[in-house]
């Protein structure tokens, strides 16, 4: 399943039946006017409970189409994505998925409390929980004062904040997260990092990750998932051995996070042209195992 040969990272299995998050064979085409896309060609990789996975490949390798696919939120053409031992069909109930666009993801006429109840109210959350939730979850993202203010008084870095108060007071099981700190400083990148990690060991939730960046892959993972470039397959699949406690200037600047970038950024660039040197091969090896 996976490209990694080198001798120091560890390369992983993926796709076994006692995942959390199952991805079998996924495929998805495109059909517009005329035009056929295929975004992504055969995906297999299984997330186990409690895992944070991030995944990177090269721009427009069908991140996104797998993030939709896996949400329940785009039928795929072929194979299936199942959770929990059930395929998904529709968006499931269990799970929170964190946009880039944190400015398009809020609602500006409602405070921020109330952006964050909005879910709970849907998932019909009794109100008294419901006020828990919301206060446990803005105090958990350091901003237990700005309950009442509206997301366009705050500014980009606080509004992801809000987006990820708003799904961990969900309490799904897996929460996905869409390049989710593209669009802000490097200062409020690195701390919203720490914040994840920090959610995710605390909460103890599923993390499905993606990103353009691969040191962000590797500070932030346990693992990361390489995806080829359009139509799409899993290329490398590696677990991130790095101590556990992750500092932004201690783990960045160990030798073995250096090994891991390495790594990661060279499957990346074999990623952005795998498939035209991989046309004049027959379909074999990383992705294999699914319907073709
Ligand atoms: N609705 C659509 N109709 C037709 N083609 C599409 C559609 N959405 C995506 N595609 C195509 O599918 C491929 C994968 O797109 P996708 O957005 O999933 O990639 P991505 O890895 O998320 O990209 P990026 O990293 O640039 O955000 C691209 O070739 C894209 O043009």
């Amino acid at each position: 399943m996976t490209g990694t040969d080198i001798a120091s990272p560890t390369a992983v299995g993926t796709g076994s039946g006692s995942a959390l998050l199952d991805v079998r064979g996924l495929r998805k085409t495109y059909q517009t006017s005329g035009r056929t896309v295929e975004a992504v060609r055969d995906l297999t990789f299984g997330i186990a409970a409690g895992e944070l996975a991030c995944i990177v490949g090269p721009s427009g390798a069908g991140k996104t189409t797998l993030l939709k696919c896996v949400a329940g939120l785009l039928t795929p053409s072929g194979g299936e994505v199942v959770l929990e031992g059930r395929p998904v069909l529709r968006p499931p109930e269990n799970m929170a998925v964190v946009f880039q666009e944190y400015g398009r993801s809020l609602f500006p006429w409602l405070s921020v409390a109330q952006n964050i109840e909005l879910p709970l109210k849907q998932k019909k959350v009794p109100k008294r929980r419901r006020g828990e939730l919301v206060a446990e979850a803005l105090e958990s993202v350091g901003l237990a004062d700005a309950a009442g203010a509206y997301p366009w008084q705050l500014s980009g870095g606080m509004q992801q904040r809000v987006a990820i108060a708003r799904a961990i007071a969900y309490e799904p099981a897996v929460l996905i997260m869409d390049e989710p700190f593209a669009a802000v400083d490097a200062q409020t990148r690195a701390e919203l990092e720490d914040l994840t990690r920090e959610l995710w060991r605390r909460l103890r939730m599923t993390v499905l990750f993606v990103t353009h960046d691969i040191e962000e892959a590797v500070y932030l993972g346990q693992r990361v998932l390489v995806l080829s470039a359009a139509p799409t397959v899993v290329m490398d699949d590696t677990v991130i051995d790095l101590p556990a406690e992750r500092e932004q200037l201690a783990t960045r600047s160990d030798p073995r996070f250096a090994e891991l970038r390495a790594h990661v950024y060279s499957q990346v660039q074999r990623a952005k042209t795998y498939h035209r040197a991989d046309r004049a091969r027959p379909a074999a090896g990383p992705g294999e195992g699914g319907d073709g």
